[in-house]
C-alpha cells in the first residue's frame, strides 16, 4: 500500500464527511452498515452520501463487503491516509505531498512541503504490513476490534513515535522536531543526512563510537532505553563547527572542521528501564554499535562498553527526569504500550537490526564489505532526493499542482 496523493484534490467536503463516518464506524463494526455511514456522516438526503459513498469506492479508499446478514464498507489504508493528510492540511501542517523516499518494514517516509516551500518529513505507519500471522483473536486488545486492528496499532505507533520524540526533543536528544500527529501518521523535521549505514568511512571512528555510547547511556539516565539502536535508526548529519564559519574556509579546509552529529531518527521498540528485559535490550544496543564499528570501521574500543548497572547509577543520580514516566503522562499510557508491544510480537515485527541481519557476525568480512557497498549504491541512489536540494525544489514545484486542496473546494 504506497501513499498516492494525486485524487485527494478532486474530493468534497461531502466526500470527507462520508470517509469519516466509515472510520467511525467501523471502531465496533467489522462492516459498517450504510445506513449507519449516512447517519454518522450527519448529512440529509441519501443521495449525496450515495454518491459519496461511490466516489469513495472508486479510488479505494473503502472497500465494499458483502456480508452475510447486510452489505456495508470498510475503511482502506488510503481512506486511512487520506484522513490524516486531509487534517494536516487543514492544520497547515502540510502544503503538498512529495516523493517517497523510504519504505521501511512498517512505515513510508514522505517528503512533504509547507506553504512556503520548506520541507518536512510524514511518516506513515502500517504496522503489520509485512509479516502477517495471524493475531490471536483472543488476545484483549482485539476482542472489539479484530479487522480494525491495523488502523489502531498503527495510531498506537504513531502516538508513541509522537511521544518519545517530544519528550526526547525537549530534553535536547538530537531527534527530528516533532511537528503533529494524526491517526497513523507524524510530521517531523527533514534531517539533512545519510544513515550511519550508508557512511562508508568515518575520520575519527573513536569519537563517533564514544558518542553513540554516551547517547544510549543518556538515555538510561533519562529512564529510557532505545532497544533498537542500530546503523538504520542513526543518521549521521555533518555539521561545521561554527567557529570555522564563514572564515572563507575552501571546501577542502571546512572539511576537515566537520564534526559527524548523530541523530537518532526511529524508536519503535523504546522502553523504560523498569522493563522485565531492560538489562537485555540495553546491552543489545551496546554490543550492536560494539559489532558494527568493528565490522564495518574496524574499530574495537579498549573499553568494554557501558553497562546496565552503571546506566543504573547514573539514572539514581539524576532523579525527577523519567522520560518514561513524562511519555506516560503525555498520553501514550501504559496499557497502550502493552498492547502495542504484544501486537508487535503477535504479527512478527522484529528490531531492525535482526530482521536486516546487522546482527549477524560474519567472519568472512571482505565478503560482507562487498555485499554491503552493492546494497549502498543502491540505496543511495533513492536517499539522493532527499539530500540533493536541487531536485528537491524541483519535486515541490511539480507538487504545486498536487497541492491537497480537497477541503478547501467546499
Ligand atoms: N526526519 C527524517 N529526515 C530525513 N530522513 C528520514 C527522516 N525520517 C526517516 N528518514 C529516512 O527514512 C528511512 C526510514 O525511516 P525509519 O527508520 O523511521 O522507518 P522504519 O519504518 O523504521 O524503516 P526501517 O524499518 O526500514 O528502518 C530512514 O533510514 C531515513 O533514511
Amino acid at each position: 500500500m504506497k501513499l498516492d496523493a494525486k485524487a485527494i484534490r478532486y474530493l468534497t467536503s461531502e466526500d470527507f464527511r462520508v470517509l469519516a463516518a466509515v472510520e467511525a464506524g467501523s471502531r465496533n463494526h467489522e462492516v459498517v452498515p450504510t445506513p449507519l455511514i449516512s447517519q454518522l456522516s450527519g448529512l440529509r438526503g441519501g443521495s449525496g452520501v450515495n454518491r459519496a459513498i461511490s466516489n469513495l469506492a472508486k479510488i479505494n479508499l473503502i472497500a465494499k463487503v458483502k456480508n452475510a446478514k447486510y452489505d456495508g464498507y470498510r475503511l482502506a489504508y488510503g481512506g486511512l491516509d487520506y484522513l490524516a493528510l486531509n487534517a494536516h492540511q487543514k492544520s497547515k501542517t502540510i502544503y503538498s505531498v512529495g516523493n517517497q523516499i523510504g519504505v521501511g518494514k512498517e512505515s513510508d517516509i514522505i517528503v512533504v512541503a509547507q506553504h512556503d516551500g520548506s520541507q518536512r518529513i510524514m511518516k506513515i505507519h502500517r504496522l503489520g504490513r509485512i509479516s502477517f500471522r495471524t493475531v490471536k483473536t483472543n488476545r484483549d486488545y482485539l476482542r472489539h476490534r479484530s479487522s480494525a486492528s491495523w488502523m489502531y496499532m498503527s495510531r498506537l505507533a504513531a502516538m508513541k513515535e509522537f511521544a518519545f520524540m517530544t519528550a526526547l526533543r525537549n530534553h535536547g536528544f538530537s531527534v527530528p522536531e516533532p511537528i503533529a500527529q494524526n491517526r497513523h501518521t507524524i510530521v517531523m523535521s527533514l534531517i539533512d543526512a545519510f544513515p550511519l549505514r550508508q557512511i562508508a568511512k568515518v575520520a575519527d571512528p573513536a569519537w563517533l563510537y564514544s558518542e553513540l555510547m554516551n547517547m544510549i547511556l543518556e538515555l538510561a539516565r533519562y529512564g529510557l532505553i532505545h532497544g533498537d539502536f542500530n546503523e538504520f535508526n542513526i543518521l549521521i548529519k555533518e555539521e561545521l563547527d561554527d567557529e570555522f564559519k564563514n572564515k572563507g574556509l575552501t571546501e577542502e579546509e571546512e572539511d576537515e572542521h566537520i564534526r559527524l552529529v548523530p541523530v537518532l531518527i526511529d524508536f519503535p521498540q523504546m522502553v523504560s528501564v523498569d522493563h522485565p528485559n531492560a538489562e537485555m535490550y540495553f546491552d543489545r544496543d551496546v554490543e550492536c554499535i560494539k559489532r558494527y564499528f568493528k565490522r564495518k570501521f574496524h574499530f574495537v574500543s579498549d573499553s568494554k562498553g557501558p553497562t546496565f548497572a552503571e546506566a543504573r547509577k547514573k539514572l539514581a543520580k539524576n532523579p525527577g527526569k523519567r522520560l518514561d514516566v513524562e511519555v506516560e503522562a503525555s498520553g501514550f499510557s501504559r496499557k497502550m504500550a502493552r498492547e502495542l508491544e504484544a501486537y508487535m510480537k503477535d504479527v512478527g515485527v522484529k528490531p531492525d537490526g535482526e530482521a536486516r541481519g546487522s546482527d549477524e557476525e560474519d567472519d568472512d568480512e571482505d565478503e560482507e564489505d562487498e555485499e554491503e557497498s552493492g546494497s549502498e549504491a543502491e540505496e543511495s541512489s533513492e536517499i539522493h532526493e532527499t539530500k540533493d536540494s536541487g531536485d528537491l525544489a524541483a519535486s515541490t514545484q511539480q507538487l504545486e499542482g498536487l497541492q491537497i486542496s480537497g477541503s478547501s473546494k467546499q
